[in-house]
């Protein structure tokens, strides 16, 4: 039997997206996410496509984390490829009106969610080794800074760096570590950028051409099935239709 893809944040956007191109190719798969109904809904639909075992998971929750890989059942303990992908942003305005809360949540999902995950999966990664992978999801928002990205961005740029950090501890595992980068893709991450403001997250992506969650699964798929002397060490990738944001100048009057 192949391998396990383990995926976090599976209930929605890129997640759910990987979930599906997995299972076409018939990848067992193990879904985390904290919205129970929806990793049901998930397992039912692509149970006839492959074996899904779901786990609600809060991956902020260090005991919780550990405690789902532990309780693993037998034919899902051999993961070879982790998708650290439950991620958020929070609080568009500038860094002076947000709540100190909003940057924790993020702090706490996107970086020490992100390595708590990691942890706990590191030995079967390394027990796989040669083809295994491990593929954070970062963003164009850790490279590149904008107005209203303040801690969001700079949990990305943790992102890369941890990626690239790993990578250089797994040296001679066979074990490989990528760091994704989108740029704009339509999913429920401005709604709940906004907390729940569907126009705003509307006209964010109406105009113009985002990236679909299917684009980043496709990677992801892509990143994980290469052959297993070839590691990818980034994709930034973006839609056509997005370049960087131009220097800001404030003037007077
Ligand atoms: N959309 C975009 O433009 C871009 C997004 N990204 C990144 O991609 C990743 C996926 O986002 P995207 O699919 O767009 O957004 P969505 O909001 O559609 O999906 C986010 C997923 O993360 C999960 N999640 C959030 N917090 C937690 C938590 N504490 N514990 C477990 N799961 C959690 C959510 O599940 P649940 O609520 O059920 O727990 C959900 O499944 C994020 O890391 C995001 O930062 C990067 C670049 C661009
Ligand atoms: O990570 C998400 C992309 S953006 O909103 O920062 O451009």
């Amino acid at each position: 039997m192949s391998n396990c893809v383990f995926i976090t944040g599976a209930t929605s956007g890129f997640g759910h997206a990987a979930a599906h191109r997995f299972a076409e190719a018939g990848f067992p798969l193990v879904l985390t996410g904290r919205r129970r109904e929806r990793l049901e809904a998930l397992q039912k639909e692509l149970s006839a496509q492959t074996q899904v075992h779901i786990a609600e998971l809060d991956v902020s929750d260090e005991t919780a984390v550990q405690k789902v890989v532990d309780e693993l059942p037998q034919e899902f303990r051999r993961v070879g490829t982790l998708i650290n992908n439950a991620g958020l942003a929070l609080a568009p305005e500038p860094a002076q009106q947000v709540e100190l809360g909003d940057w924790h949540t993020m702090i706490d999902t996107n970086v020490k969610g992100l390595v708590n995950v990691t942890h706990a999966l590191l030995p079967s990664l390394i027990e796989v080794g040669a083809g295994a992978s491990i593929i954070n999801v970062g963003s164009t928002a850790g490279q590149w800074p904008y107005q209203g990205s303040h801690v969001y961005g700079a949990t990305k740029a943790f992102v890369q760096q941890f990626s690239y950090n790993l990578r250089c501890d797994l040296l001679g595992t066979g074990v490989r570590v990528t760091d994704l980068a989108p740029g704009m893709a339509e999913t429920e991450f401005t709604l709940v950028r906004t907390k729940g403001d569907q126009a705003a997250s509307d006209a964010l992506y109406g105009g113009t051409t985002p990236m679909s969650a299917a684009d980043i699964a496709e990677q992801m798929f892509y990143i994980a099935t290469l052959p297993a002397h070839l590691n990818i060490n980034r994709v930034e990738i973006q839609p056509v239709r997005q370049v960087w944001a131009g220097m800001k100048v404030h003037r007077d009057g």
